[in-house]
């Protein structure tokens, strides 16, 4: 692989002696990994039934890499059971950990790589809000977040200059994603160092610096903030941390759990973390944790939305064990969503998800939406359960029409939802033996 040359002599200044088994790490080839959906399944349950030759990511609890299997294109991939992810990726969400109840901010989210993480971390607790700039990439942001089945989820396309003025001190976690020069993604996406050439680390670090400001004071006292790049760059990486610092000097810079492969930030700022890949079995990246001083105040809690819930829905969440007192409903045209009675986001940003979508309210029948089937459990009535083997399970995930009357089926008329293995895949309608496929037709199997 021809690395640019000025790239190359950067790396050489930053490597000294490590510069050749640095280079000679771009002869290997990257490695794949799957990151378990901790809200679905543990690593006992997936290892147990796993089709996939699987390796533990050594300090990621819940990462694996595999080999020449195609993940992507598997039941439990669409049963939201992993998230596709290199390992150097999986480590910022990993390390931020936010807990369940906190509000979270993931400020440059798409596709969702490093979302998806955070959210099953809150375990329906708390809230995630996942913003991207580029409207396009967030619509794949929220599709990857409902396949996940995550609930407590607000998806948004906007600034980061317009969230810090409708949002201050409201977060207690924040990762901030950057976008950046990309130069530790070279090996695994080669077309990377053509867009390097005509816009680098400069032209990144200006819009790190303003991201990065408007993120810490959207951090309540107290919490934490997660900077990360997949660049090695020092202007983008421990100069925006620099830069942080000096315009906030609430903002402290704190160590994050160790591995024995991180290497140390530079220009003084130790805590900092870059992986190598010729220390390491992953791409490029940069890390950097930080805590805001001070006691958390009493968050403001701006708006609520509530609506009646119909009873036609309010009986089928009942029936489907999904019914929460602790959570408030907000009808908007025929659409049911559910919230967190404190949420308190904002009405005026550009929202594409306010909560948990679940269903239709049409004509005082109740139609239950993709969202809120991934978000169940596969426990209970009303499930047909298929083996991953079942030549069914891809004819289902296709759209087709199933022939379900050989299975022994408690109610012979109605909603169902299919799992596979016991994890949901979507929704069906049955009456006479036969499933009429309600899978969301934008999901389907290609
Ligand atoms: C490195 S990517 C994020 C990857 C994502 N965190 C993941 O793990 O899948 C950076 C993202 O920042 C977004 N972005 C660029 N400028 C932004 C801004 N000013 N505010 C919010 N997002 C921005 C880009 O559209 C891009 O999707």
């Amino acid at each position: 692989m021809h690395l640019p040359e000025k790239f190359q002599k950067e790396m050489e200044t930053l490597l000294g002696d490590e510069y050749q088994a640095f280079t000679e790490s771009y002869d290997r080839q990257p490695e794949n990994g799957l990151r378990l959906n901790r809200r679905k399944v543990t690593g006992e349950e997936f290892l147990a039934r796993t089709p996939f030759l699987l390796k533990r990511i050594p300090w990621i609890d819940n990462g694996y890499t595999y080999g020449e299997e195609t993940p992507a294109k598997d039941p439990y991939y669409y049963a939201g059971l992993y998230y596709l992810q290199e390992p150097s990726a999986m480590t910022p969400a990993n390390r931020l950990a936010p807990e369940p109840g906190d509000y979270v901010l993931d400020l440059c989210a798409a596709p969702g790589g490093k979302a998806t993480e955070l959210g099953a971390r809150l375990n329906g607790e708390g809230l995630l809000l996942a913003n991207d700039i580029s409207n396009s990439r967030a619509k794949a942001l929220l599709k990857n977040l409902e396949l996940m089945g995550i609930p407590n989820i607000y998806v948004t396309s906007e600034t980061s200059e317009k969230l810090a003025k409708v949002l201050p001190e409201f977060f207690d976690k924040i990762l901030v994603d950057a976008p950046c020069s990309g130069e530790g993604m070279f090996r695994k996406e080669p077309r990377m160092m053509a867009d390097w050439e005509q816009q680098g680390p400069e032209y990144y670090s200006k819009l790190q610096r303003e991201i990065i400001l408007d993120a810490a004071d959207m951090l309540r006292p107290g919490g934490k903030l997660m900077y990360s790049t997949c660049t090695f760059s020092e202007l983008e990486n421990e100069g925006t941390i620099q830069y942080l610092l000096e315009q906030r000097p609430e903002m402290k810079l704190i160590p994050c759990a160790p591995y024995e492969g991180f290497a140390k930030g530079r220009r003084g700022l130790e805590d900092c973390v870059r992986i190598f890949p010729h220390r390491m079995n992953g791409e490029g990246h940069f890390l950097a944790l930080l805590e805001k001083e001070g006691e958390p105040g009493k968050r403001k809690n701006t708006t609520k939305r509530s609506s009646e819930l119909p009873a036609e829905a309010k009986e089928f969440l009942e029936a489907w064990g999904m019914y929460r007192k602790e959570w408030q409903y907000y009808l908007r045209e025929d659409r049911l969503y559910a919230l967190g009675k404190k949420d308190g986001m904002p009405e005026n940003l550009r929202y594409l998800r306010t909560g948990l979508y679940l269903g239709d309210c049409k004509k005082k029948r109740f139609e239950p939406y993709q969202a809120l089937a991934m978000a169940l459990d596969g426990n209970g009535e009303n499930r047909i359960h298929l083996n991953r083997e079942d030549p069914r399970v891809i004819r289902y995930l296709k759209g087709e029409t199933l022939d379900v009357s050989d299975l022994d089926l408690k109610k012979q008329k109605g909603w169902q939802l299919v799992c596979v293995d016991g994890y949901p895949l979507g929704w069906g309608k049955l009456a006479n033996g036969s499933l009429k496929n309600k899978y969301y037709a934008g999901w389907r199997w290609q």
